[in-house]
């Protein structure tokens, strides 16, 4: 986490002379013709090759005019060993590109209107999205979303601002239905969800979210700090919480 930090947020300083040899190991395969992909880069696993749309050449880029202008190429495993290539409607806001890996993925959301129908999504938490401004989910939301409510395992990477706090938030809300205290069913006392975020202030953007979907109702959400944290081994601080971050 610390390398990956240094090497994303600058500052570090590289000694090119100490670190010669390893210097001529990049400097070698430094060759790309327009389009192609180095050696180096075909050995990366898909997973990790964070650069490769950048990297692509134009003709990756262009959309089957057959499939409109929004269609998207998706990648969804077929099994453990072998990987199938299907062609899915993508949306969307920003037109987001979006690659999915795995077995049998949940249809994309291209509305939040239609998860009501597909998940019994709440009318109060579609009116708060409303409310909030969101009106269309952005890419990473139209398909995370679908997933997590499916109760699959989600892991996803979009870049910063795309919307990936609600794609996580409006599955938790909606699978907890209500605020413990107004559920009829008994669903006991205490956390029951949590959010851990690395920083304070990714915290608080998180827990404003959660605000804004929890709007109408008497949700308990509160925010927990490195400080703070400790509380929640009071059980009587832990019985007044219903999601922590
Ligand atoms: N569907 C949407 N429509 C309009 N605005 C949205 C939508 N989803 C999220 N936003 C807004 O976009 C902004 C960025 O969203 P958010 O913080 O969730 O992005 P993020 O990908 O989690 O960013 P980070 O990587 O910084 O955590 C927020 O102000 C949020 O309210």
């Amino acid at each position: 986490m610390e390398a990956f930090h240094l090497l994303t947020r600058g500052g570090a300083t590289f000694n090119k002379k100490r670190f010669e040899n390893d210097v001529q190991l990049f400097n070698k395969s430094k060759k790309p013709t327009a389009g192609s992909r180095t050696s180096q880069d075909s050995e990366l696993p898909a997973e990790l090759d964070f650069f490769k749309y950048a990297q692509a050449g134009p003709s990756k880029r262009k959309a089957d005019p057959k499939k409109g202008p929004t269609a998207k190429r998706q990648k969804t495993e077929a099994s453990d060993s072998e990987e199938e290539d299907v062609e899915q409607a993508a949306p969307l806001m920003g037109g987001h590109r979006v690659t999915v890996k795995g077995k049998d993925v949940p249809e994309v959301a291209e509305t939040f209107k239609s998860l009501q129908s597909r998940y019994d999504l709440s009318s109060l938490l579609l009116s708060n999205l409303e409310k909030s401004g969101y009106h269309q989910p952005t890419g990473i939301q139209a398909h995370g979303i679908p997933i997590l409510l499916e109760d699959r395992d989600l892991v996803a990477i979009s870049p910063t601002g795309t919307g990936k706090t609600l794609s996580y938030l409006l599955p938790i809300m909606s699978s907890l239905s209500a605020p413990a205290s107004s559920s009829k069913q008994d669903t006991g006392k205490g956390v029951r969800a949590l959010v851990l975020a690395p920083t304070r202030e990714l915290s608080h953007q998180i827990h404003n979210e959660c605000l804004k979907l929890a709007q109408g109702r008497k949700w308990k959400i509160v925010l927990f700090s490195k400080a703070t944290a400790g509380n929640l081994n009071d059980e009587n601080v832990r019985d007044k919480v219903g999601e922590s971050i």
